[in-house]
């Protein structure tokens, strides 16, 4: 039996396409401890992306503001389906608008090159003009919560063009914001995870990576924990490339340095993977377990929640292993990947590659994506290449 993670927002109706999404809250002041990390007085950040490692914190934290407020009282007409017939709410809109918008805002002397998962096109047709209408509305009382913008007031027409600075192609030269306003928009339809994941891209690497979890809980959780005991919800993980991964509350406080697990046999390693299986096949998840020697039910969460969670050592193994003929996107996982690897942990596709983000949009790899610490990685790689061969010799 698999475990699926607690709601931690009232259930919504997703019967009715419509639009709205995300944001933490980062605002200052609750403090609480966190016994289950070791504290430390500050983030050690690399040098050389301290400046964009605040903006992009700011960022996502209003991001995520946006999407609590949009969570709370989602509308049927807040929800739309895109041409994928994947689910696009208003708040994945607004977020993308204001990440873009406080990015550019807060390093002006930075050429802005921004690689994002949503476009205008359905917002600039007859039928999206109340869409945009409520969208401008949220990202401007965002902004005014915020106050650092001044009297700030952005126009339809400017939102329209922040979202459409999310175009860029990316590649392997230069500096390339990569954002998924709303990872998981299934989960926060259902009131469940999702995530705001920003990252940088750098001559092709990911050099800093933000993931902000508004409904993750504070407290580790993983496949023996009752829903009930686990406390306050709000996460923010950053890393920057050599400085290791940083966990704070989205109030704010409690910042404590977070590595992966230390678990060296699979018998004690619980695992993450989608909540939902047309995102990753649960029954091949299930066979690799199985032959690794994993006792535990798995851990189904949505979003890039899965590898904050496993920053901090909460289970010790991610399987993804999408469907024949899904392409994975950059923004789905880049953030993620670069939050696990600072942390200690290990990022490959089936075949032990490191992931490459610097193609474009997309990322092309090999089967699916595996994740765990160092000292399991030869022994679950083992299990994935058995399970696969099986999987391919069942199907001839
Ligand atoms: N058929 C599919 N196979 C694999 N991933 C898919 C998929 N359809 C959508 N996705 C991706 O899965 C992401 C959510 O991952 P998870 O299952 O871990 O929550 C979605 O992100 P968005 O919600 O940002 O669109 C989307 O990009
Ligand atoms: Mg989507
Ligand atoms: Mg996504
Ligand atoms: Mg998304």
């Amino acid at each position: 039996m698999a475990i699926n993670l607690f709601k931690t927002v009232p259930k919504v109706q997703t019967s009715i396409t419509s639009k709205h999404s995300t944001s933490l809250f980062f605002t200052t002041g609750s403090s609480f401890s966190l016994p289950s990390y070791p504290p430390v007085a500050l983030a050690v950040c690399s040098m050389s992306y301290e400046k964009e490692l605040a903006a992009a914190k700011k960022a996502a934290s209003l991001a995520s503001r946006l999407c609590q407020k949009v969570q709370k009282a989602l509308l049927q007409s807040d929800v739309q389906s895109k041409s994928d017939r994947s689910p696009v709410t208003v708040a994945d809109y607004g977020s993308q608008a204001l990440v873009s918008f406080v990015l550019e805002r807060e390093l002006p002397s930075e050429p802005f090159s921004l690689v994002a998962e949503e476009d205008s096109g359905d917002l600039r047709k007859e039928s999206g003009q109340e869409t945009l209408h409520r969208i401008t509305q949220l990202v401007n009382e965002t902004l005014s919560s915020e106050g650092s913008y001044g009297a700030s007031t952005l126009t339809a027409e400017d939102v329209l063009g922040a979202i459409d600075n999310g175009k860029s192609e990316g590649g392997p030269t230069g500096r390339h914001w990569v954002l998924d306003p709303i990872d998981g928009t299934k989960g926060f339809l259902r009131g469940d995870q999702y995530a705001t994941a920003l990252a940088l891209l750098d001559d092709g690497k990911v050099v800093l990576g933000v993931l902000a979890c508004p409904n993750l809980p504070l407290q580790p959780i993983s496949s023996n924990n009752q829903p009930s005991l686990l406390g306050d919800v709000g996460c923010l993980f950053f890393s920057t490339v050599g400085a290791g991964t940083y966990m704070q509350s989205l109030t704010g406080s409690a910042l404590t340095k977070v590595s992966v697990s230390a678990i060296e046999n699979p018998e004690e390693a619980s695992f993450f993977e989608s909540y939902e299986a047309a995102h990753s096949m649960h029954d091949l998840t299930s066979s690799i377990a199985q032959k690794l020697g994993v006792k535990a039910p798995p851990v189904r969460i949505d979003s890039q929640a899965k590898y904050g969670a496993l920053s901090r050592g909460d289970g010790a193994i991610y399987l993804r292993f999408p469907h024949k003929g899904y392409r994975e996107k950059i923004w789905d996982h880049a953030a993620g990947c670069i939050v696990v690897t600072e942390a200690g942990g290990v990022v490959t596709d089936a075949a032990g590659n490191a992931l490459d983000f610097s193609r474009g949009r997309y990322l092309d790899l090999y089967e699916g994506i595996i994740v765990t610490n160092q000292r399991l990685m030869p022994s679950l790689l083992k299990a994935v290449q058995e399970a696969l061969q099986q999987t391919a010799s069942s199907t001839l």
